[in-house]
């Protein structure tokens, strides 16, 4: 195999932006002696190698360039300047389903779509029934696509896609695909393809699963590449990028001390299969529900609990929690994935867990608290509460920021 399974020399893409649509039509008939449009360069000449087995996030702001260069990747954009090779299968989970003929049914689409990507008439006939299998569904596949739901339509796709037995994976956003049972499975296939060496590329803004997949990342804003390397330094950099843009919080509500609360989610007491789901999560200060209670500053104990439904047959879910400022910025964040806590589940799967932090050390502001609810290895997302609560902290002094760390003063005659 070579050395690289990507390889884009100076990639570029241009859109030409048209004020209004009589000025497609003046550029027709003026036939480039003039020009009516304004030039968008949405991915400006980068360079990039991606070697075989290496799993690269694409991080950016929206409108970076991400879809742009996932797209020439895969094929379904041309190039403005640049040239891109592509060594081995490449699978797209882009817009899935998006080539499908509706009038066809599954297994026509099947043979079609596995045409496109590639697959002799042989390979196609030795998947097809895996394909058809994984994606359950059933005797529906027979049918016109046209008749199924969403769900179908996507759990098709994506079948055929991860079949192809692909070296190279192209993922835009979910790493899993359908929901139900079906985001697990197509979780786990993800995964499997990731540990049995397979290229992976991954555009996300959700730093942290980048952070948790990926061994390499780049950074694009306006589309240009800002930084390329290691994963850590990478969405470190990025971090504090969107940090800086980011308006700055007025934090001088002090003299506002209630907190306030959103009430607790509540859903059913059973899970789908494969699937789990939040079934409450309560807020309180001091022991008292978030409504009622002061929040003081490295006072007051802040206490999440959170309760969980989760069908017995998979591994027990993981719990995140995440404190953030209100223009959404992750302040802070406690997982039991990564304080290697183990829950414990009743026998029907249901299990409950709080996070206890004792002398809250927030400064005066106003906060907001997620919870969250992931696989066993804290990647996929089964469920969350978004800014199930949010707490104004009262202080006293002046100190200015988000937290008063532990900290002590050395004087100068003493060391
Ligand atoms: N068909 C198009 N015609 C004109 N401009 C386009 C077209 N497709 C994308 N663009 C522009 O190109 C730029 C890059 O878009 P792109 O979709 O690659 O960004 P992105 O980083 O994937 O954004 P997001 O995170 O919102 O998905 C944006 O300014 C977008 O408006």
């Amino acid at each position: 195999m070579s050395a690289h399974v990507i390889r884009a020399t100076e990639l570029g893409k241009c859109y030409h932006l048209y004020a209004q649509p009589r000025d497609r039509l003046k550029q027709f008939f003026w036939r480039g002696k003039r020009n009516f449009f304004r030039e968008l360069w949405a991915l400006q000449k980068l360079d990039l190698l991606v070697a075989p087995g290496e799993v690269v996030g694409i991080v950016g702001r929206n409108g970076s360039g991400k879809s742009t260069l996932l797209q020439l990747i895969c094929g379904t954009l041309t190039p403005t300047c640049g040239e891109i090779t592509i060594n081995g299968r490449l699978a797209a989970l882009l817009e899935l389903g998006a080539g499908f003929n509706p009038d066809f049914t599954g297994r026509e689409n099947i043979w079609m779509n596995a045409t496109i990507i590639g697959l002799t008439q042989q390979e196609i006939g030795e998947r097809i029934e895996s394909m058809i299998s994984f994606s359950g569904i059933g005797d529906f596949i027979d049918q016109p696509v046209k008749t199924y739901s969403s769900g179908m339509y996507v759990r098709l796709a994506f079948s055929i896609a991860i079949n192809t037995a692909p070296d190279i994976l192209v993922i835009d956003e979910a790493l899993s695909v359908g929901d139900g049972s079906f985001a697990r499975k197509s979780f786990e296939r993800i995964m499997q393809l990731r540990d049995m060496g397979k290229t992976i590329l991954f555009c996300s803004h959700s730093l942290f699963q980048v952070e948790s997949l990926c061994n390499r990342a780049i950074w694009l804003d306006r589309g240009k590449l800002m930084a390329e390397g290691e994963v850590k330094s990478v969405v470190t950099a990025y971090q504090s990028f969107l940090d800086k843009e980011y308006t700055k919080e007025d934090v001088t509500g002090v003299s506002e001390l209630s907190a306030e609360n959103k009430p607790t989610m509540s859903t059913s007491d059973n899970a789908m299969s494969g699937h789990a789901h939040l079934k409450s999560v309560e807020v309180t200060v001091d022991g008292e529900c978030c409504s009622h209670a002061i929040v003081s500053s490295g006072q007051s104990t802040l206490s999440v609990s959170v309760s969980f439904v989760s069908d017995p047959d998979i591994p027990c879910p993981t719990v995140g929690v995440t404190l953030h400022s209100m223009d959404g910025r992750v302040l802070t964040s406690a997982g039991t994935f990564d304080d290697k806590i183990v829950l414990s589940r009743t026998a029907n799967g249901s299990g409950l867990v709080s996070l206890v932090i004792n002398k809250l050390p927030l400064l005066k502001g106003k906060y907001m608290i997620s919870a969250f609810l992931l696989c066993e290895r804290g990647i996929h997302l089964y469920d969350s509460a978004l800014s199930i609560a949010t707490i104004r902290v009262q202080q006293r002094g002046r100190l200015q920021g988000y937290f008063a760390l532990a900290h002590q003063w050395i004087l100068n005659d003493e060391i």
